[in-house]
């Protein structure tokens, strides 16, 4: 009935919770995630908004994720991808912003088949 489908619900995103705290947790305790703690300062990229239309960040990530916002795996892969390819988007190929991004995908995608978040 429709008390048991929202208990049902609510564990889905609680039993979400725990492994998504614990992946933005290592994420932000990487040597590589330097570039992605906080949102990029508009201060000190002042045309990275004008070109980023979609930011994300490890700080914002993980408010988002303590707020419960996520009710599925799909909706934080798909904000965790954004501060990725942003990066990849904004910066060069052979700049080391480029090169952190795509060593935090690759932790990132072997963190979620740790915690047995499949693709
Ligand atoms: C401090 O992070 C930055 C500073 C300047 C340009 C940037 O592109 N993507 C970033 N994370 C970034």
């Amino acid at each position: 009935n429709n008390e048991n489908s929202r208990k049902e619900i609510v564990d889905s995103v609680d039993s979400l919770f725990t492994p998504l705290k614990a992946i933005v947790q290592s994420m932000r305790s990487h040597s590589s995630a330097w570039p992605f703690l906080e949102p990029v300062k508009k201060s000190e990229v002042p045309n990275y908004y004008d070109i980023i239309k979609s930011p994300m960040d490890l700080k914002t990530l993980n408010e988002q994720v303590r707020s419960k916002q996520y009710s599925s795996r799909a909706q934080f892969v798909t904000d965790a991808q954004k501060i990725f390819d942003n990066c990849r988007t904004f910066n060069p190929p052979e700049s080391d912003y480029f090169k952190c991004a795509t060593t935090m995908e690759n932790f990132f995608y072997n963190k979620l088949r740790d915690h047995g978040l499949v693709d």
